[in-house]
């Protein structure tokens, strides 16, 4: 099928009723409706997607009256952490983008048969106090710390979540753009069955450039100024936090490297504030050889060790054995891609997956932390409350 698109300028104006959303600070992508759905299971699941994608681009007849890199034919992209997730990983190409950049808006209208905007009317509530959740994590933090003593495997990555139960479609708008407005420096998603606010890049593709913003070390912010600079900085001296995070750099060179002519990584990590948290971060930046896509790339790179651990697929089997639920989106890459080859991809961290049909949906939470030999089971479960004060923020209201 051939795609229909006109690109043209609009007035900078953030419409009011959206079904996918990805936004940062003042950029940000709104979509409506679904001209077209393409979706992928399992293994091979990106590239399948890649390779439809590119069929899709291909064949698109556009009129484009803005002639801007990376304003264009769109698709929103949500994929799956794990091959085995009973969720499909998919890109929707709205019937209407809006492109809001600082001062300039861009519309990308799509002509085709596809879906309306589903109604929600559906205000959620309040998450459920996941206990049984907190006591399973602490377990499985145990089980994990003594694999990782027995050398196993290095790190891996836990998630718990908390659930709350919605009598319909669940409206995510007002909870998005509580996020949006707490969370400036992160980027706020919505996409099928994911949304949050997250502040890790996985990777942006920008004429041929590329860059990532890897995550992984974190500690809660203190109240007391003083005593907020004497946090970060011992997260930036901190042995446990600087060997975690180490993993996470390295691996993103390595996958990195094969489809780059060059790639360079800061060479210490800085520590990056968020309203609840501080995070051990490193900026990354490469330069794509030609003919490499974000999703030839995104591929190989996920899961990161930020998300899954290290060795990937010792970690992988570990948290399969472990985690009692299936992450969905979560922790998998979201965001968007050009026909042009540009895009971003963050990993999908700090808010859920919404699941259900009818009268009977679920807004289920997911927070997790990275596991190492020093880990101990009662400072991760604090650090995934501390993660989940985004999406309790968002629902709820207060900070909790
Ligand atoms: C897994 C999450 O976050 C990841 C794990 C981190 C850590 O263990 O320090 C930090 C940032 C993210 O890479 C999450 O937010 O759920």
């Amino acid at each position: 099928m051939s795609l229909k698109v006109t690109i043209r300028r609009t007035s900078p104006q953030a419409p009011e009723n959206f079904d996918q959303l990805f936004a940062r600070k003042s950029k940000a992508l709104f979509g409506q409706g679904e001209a077209l759905r393409l979706s992928a299971r399992g293994e091979n699941r990106i590239l399948e997607l890649n390779n439809a994608w590119r069929e899709v681009c291909e064949t698109a007849q556009i009129d484009d009256q803005v002639l801007l890199a990376g304003v264009g034919l769109t698709a929103f992209a949500t994929i799956t952490f794990s091959e085995a997730s009973s969720f499909e990983s998919v890109l929707i190409v709205p019937r209407r983008l809006v492109i809001i950049s600082e001062d300039q808006g861009f519309e990308v209208l799509v002509a085709a048969e596809g879906s309306e905007s589903e109604e929600t009317t559906v205000l959620p509530g309040e998450f459920g106090s996941g206990s049984r959740s907190a006591e399973r994590f602490k377990l499985g933090v145990e089980q994990a710390v003594a694999k990782i003593s027995e050398h196993e495997l290095e790190k891996v990555v836990l998630s718990r979540e908390l659930v709350m139960l919605v009598p319909g479609k669940p409206d995510l708008r007002p909870a998005l753009s509580r996020l949006r407005s707490r969370y400036p420096d992160c980027w706020t998603y919505q996409v099928d069955s994911v949304f949050g606010a997250s502040p890790e890049l996985l990777l942006r593709a920008d004429r041929g450039e590329v860059s990532a913003r890897v995550l992984a070390g974190t500690a809660g912010r203190g109240t007391d100024p003083d005593v907020d600079r004497a946090i970060s900085s011992s997260l930036t001296h901190s042995h446990k936090n600087i060997h975690e995070h180490q993993f996470a750099v390295s691996s993103m060179l390595e996958e990195l490297s094969p489809f780059c002519d060059w790639v360079e990584a800061d060479s210490e990590p800085f520590s990056l504030a968020l309203p609840d948290l501080w995070h051990l971060a490193t900026d990354v930046r490469g330069k794509l050889k030609p003919g490499v896509t974000l999703l030839d790339v995104v591929a190989k790179l996920h899961p990161t060790a930020a998300v899954a651990g290290t060795p990937r697929d010792k970690a992988m089997a570990l948290i399969s054995e472990i985690e009692q639920h299936d992450r969905g989106g979560y922790a998998g890459p979201v965001g968007w891609l050009a026909q042009d080859g540009s895009g971003e991809l963050a990993i999908a961290l700090r808010g859920g997956v919404v699941e259900g049909s009818g009268d009977e949906y679920r807004v289920r939470a997911l927070a997790g932390c990275g596991i190492v030999a020093e880990s101990e089971p009662e400072a991760e479960l604090a650090e995934t409350e501390l993660k989940f004060r985004a999406v309790r923020y968002a629902f709820e209201g207060e900070s909790k």
